[in-house]
């Protein structure tokens, strides 16, 4: 396909190691294609631990001069790249529809909100604070302060292409570290426009790097330099184990947003038109492809029927296509695997007695899948313990609270859950005894700058955005000083 902008020097076909636009050492290039149709929008550098040695070099080189700025400066530098993504939300939408599928509105607002993150992250840098501890001694002070932890490794999976990539940038650059990026070997192009306007923000030549291409060799040598101070990391729970156990030698700094598998739960006193319209927002965001979709939809037995018809009404309504067609609303999932995944879950339930109950038109060709409500749901379904990471709602069926929780419960994971009441106590019995890092009620959206981010059990570690986001890049420095003369006068 031809992709056309309005700002052609957005699209980069090269990585970006130390401010140089560059190809690999081995000059080897991989092919990235766009998800509705097959079609090759471009190539990038297939890079090798060469190339990433050398990225990791330039950012190490870059780190003094970076955290030796005043935090004020990198703020400026920091609001200047928010200025310029949102000047070019259109061309980066666009970039990102065709890497990744996603609807073209959808991407826009991706854009949006990778660009609240720059702007949160470039105010709390200004705002890292220290501290005096009261000391044992009168002759004796103990102060404290902020570091940044140094070289970040950032590694970033193929849904949302430019959120991820500001939520973990904008902090460590925010912090005083430099950053080595690997983005997703399916969706380079988006984190390659974002180092095009970083680059044109001034910020220094080495301090944001983006390398490209298959992802084992990059891993390996991110994960095994010394060099490198932190990794940060979104995707699978079993690369993010992978990975963790690769940065157990040299003890990193670690990161971690990882699968999930939400429990989204409707109990009988439910306003049921709240209930369905946070369904939609959170089942089929992005086709279903986000680490916090509902995965297991409980329904409570009074209110099944009447919720199932509800949701039915606005599933069906769904408009499955190309994300550059207008109108779109659900766009190809990301790979043909995905969609044997999808396919394979629904025919597991079905084979075990599930039912469609509901589905949207799509088309019958290409990487989408159908919109799917699917009756009958139960706990021994693939779709039960496994990310569906597709636009399929399977509702179980539950009688009372306590049954409620230990289904949504039952899960290594615990990132996200959701549930819909107008009682309040149980609202509070529920958010406590739901095991997960984020709660909604009466909502299906929870991802926004200002709110900690993150998951429990192997749902990973850590807190991206929000009061805390910062402190994943920052060390404490204790400053003790004995012997202070405290009573003799000069
Ligand atoms: N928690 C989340 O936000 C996400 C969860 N997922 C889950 O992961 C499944 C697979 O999706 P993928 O994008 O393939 O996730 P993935 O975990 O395979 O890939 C995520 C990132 O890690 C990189 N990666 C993969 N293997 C690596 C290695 N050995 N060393 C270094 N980097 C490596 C990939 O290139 C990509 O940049 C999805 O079906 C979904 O269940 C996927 C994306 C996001
Ligand atoms: O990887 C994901 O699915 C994202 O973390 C989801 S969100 O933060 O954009 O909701």
């Amino acid at each position: 396909m031809t992709l056309t902008l309005s700002d052609p020097g957005l699209f980069r076909q090269s990585a970006f190691i130390g401010g140089e636009w560059r190809q690999a050492g081995n000059l080897s290039m991989l092919a990235v294609d766009n998800p509705a149709d097959g079609s090759i929008i471009g190539s990038v550098p297939d890079s090798d631990a060469s190339d990433t040695e050398q990225a990791i070099s330039a950012a190490n080189a870059a780190w003094p001069a970076w955290r030796a700025l005043t935090a004020g400066a990198r703020a400026d530098l920091l609001e200047r790249w928010h200025a310029l993504i949102l000047a070019h939300i259109d061309d980066l939408a666009r970039i990102m529809t065709a890497e990744q599928g996603k609807p073209l509105a959808e991407a826009a607002g991706e854009i949006r909100y990778a660009a609240t993150f720059v702007k949160w992250f470039a105010g709390e840098g200004r705002r890292i604070y220290g501290g005096m501890i009261p000391a044992p001694d009168a002759d004796r002070r103990i102060l404290t302060w902020k570091e940044p932890v140094g070289v970040s490794a950032i590694i970033t999976p193929w849904n949302f292409p430019a959120a991820m990539i500001t939520r973990k940038c904008a902090p460590a650059l925010a912090a005083g570290c430099p950053v080595v990026i690997k983005p997703s070997d399916l969706t380079p192009f988006t984190a390659l426009a974002l180092a095009v306007l970083a680059e044109r923000a001034g910020i220094p030549a080495g301090v944001f790097n983006v390398v490209t291409g298959r992802p084992t060799g990059i891993g390996t040598a991110l994960t095994g330099s010394p060099l490198v101070r932190k990794l940060s990391f979104t995707g699978s729970t079993r690369i993010g184990a992978l990975l963790m156990g690769q940065c157990a030698d040299s003890v990193k700094r670690l990161s971690l947003e990882l699968g999930g598998n939400a429990p989204l739960i409707v109990f009988d006193d439910a306003d049921l038109d709240i209930a369905v319209a946070a369904t939609m927002a959170s089942k089929f965001r992005n086709a279903g492809q986000t680490c916090v979709c509902a995965n297991r939809i409980l329904v409570q037995d009074g209110v099944y029927a009447r919720f199932a018809d509800k949701l039915a009404a606005a599933v069906t309504a769904l408009r499955v296509g190309p994300g550059f067609t207008p109108g779109m609303t659900i766009g190809p999932l990301i790979n043909d695997a995905a969609v044997a995944k999808v396919s394979a879950h629904v025919d597991d339930a079905l084979s075990k007695g599930a039912k469609v109950f509901a589905q949207a038109d799509s088309p019958s060709t290409g990487r989408f899948a159908t919109p799917t409500i699917l009756t009958g749901a139960s706990t021994d379904m693939r779709l039960a313990s496994e990310e569906t990471f597709g636009p399929v709602a399977p509702l179980f069926r539950f009688t009372d609270e306590r049954e409620a929780l230990d289904i949504a419960n039952d899960t290594p994971f615990g990132l996200a859950a959701y549930f819909y009441t107008e009682n309040l106590h149980r609202a509070f019995r529920v958010a406590e005894g739901l095991e997960a890092g984020m709660v909604a009620l009466n909502t299906g959206s929870i991802a926004m700058e200002m709110a900690p981010f993150g998951g429990i059990k192997q749902s990973g570690l850590g807190r991206e955005g929000g009061p805390t986001g910062i402190e994943e890049y920052l060390e404490t420095k204790a400053f003790h000083i004995g012997g202070l003369k405290m009573n003799e006068a000069q």
